[in-house]
């Protein structure tokens, strides 16, 4: 396996995947350059959503794809936004405007919404919150063919605590609200390496290619 189509349409990820990949010696396709649209996600969980996304750039391009799921999950909050991350702001919109707490599934292939946007949303959500825990969740899928009997699965989390007021100009997202208590820096005070170092994402790649390592693709005939 040399080509593989990273199945994202996130510029932040794309960085920092190709950091995280280039030591591997693959070529990376991002699923933009080629065309393909982005995939619904309408699962309730990262796992299923990260699947989904994989075999549908395997799919549309007849190429291995690799595929991440991920977003920040706060305790205060129960857990959410978790799988809504990147259109927090519309559910609350869409929750406030149905008055009561939604029950559907995550936002399907409408477009994220910007990260400003989601940002002033979790900060209006924890307003007088003294709990500030949160954790970024990843979850990467590999699949080597949109049937792929045995996807590759790895993930990752990552514990921190949520700012008001957003620092920094690095990561994506909602780094300059993530605080990373042991080094007193948010995500987007950490220069890139530093944060493949210790982030979800980071953990979740090697994990990865941990697996990839113990044979997965070799033995598959992908390659
Ligand atoms: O390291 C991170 N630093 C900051 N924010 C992050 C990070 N990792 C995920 N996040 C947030 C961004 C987005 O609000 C959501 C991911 O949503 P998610 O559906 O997985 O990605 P996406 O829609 O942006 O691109 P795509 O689905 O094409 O990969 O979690
Ligand atoms: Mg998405």
């Amino acid at each position: 396996m040399r080509q593989v189509v990273l199945a994202s349409g996130n510029a932040g990820k794309l960085r920092e995947f190709a950091a995280l990949l280039a030591p591997l010696g693959l070529e990376l396709l991002p699923q933009t350059a080629l065309g393909v649209p982005a995939a619904e996600e309408p699962f309730g969980t990262f796992l299923e959503n990260a699947l989904a996304k994989a075999r549908h750039a395997s799919r549309a391009t007849g190429l291995p794809a690799l595929a991440d799921d991920s977003g920040i999950c706060v305790e205060a909050l129960g857990g959410r936004p978790g799988v809504w991350s990147a259109r927090w702001s519309a559910m609350r919109r869409e929750e406030a405007a149905a008055g009561r707490r939604a029950v559907a599934a995550p936002g399907g292939a409408g477009p994220a919404d910007t990260d400003a946007a989601n940002n002033a949303q979790l900060v209006a959500d924890l307003q007088g919150q003294a709990d500030r825990r949160a954790h970024y969740y990843c979850v990467l899928v590999l699949v080597r063919s949109p049937d792929d009997p045995q996807p590759i699965v790895a993930d990752g989390s990552w514990y921190g605590e949520v700012l008001d007021a957003p620092r920094g100009a690095g990561g994506f997202g909602y780094d300059p609200h993530f605080l990373i208590p042991s080094v007193g820096l948010t995500a987007a005070e950490l220069d890139a390496e530093a944060k493949n170092r210790s982030s979800h994402r980071g953990r979740a790649m090697r994990a990865l290619v941990e697996r990839l390592r113990e044979g997965g693709l070799t033995q598959a005939g992908a390659a």
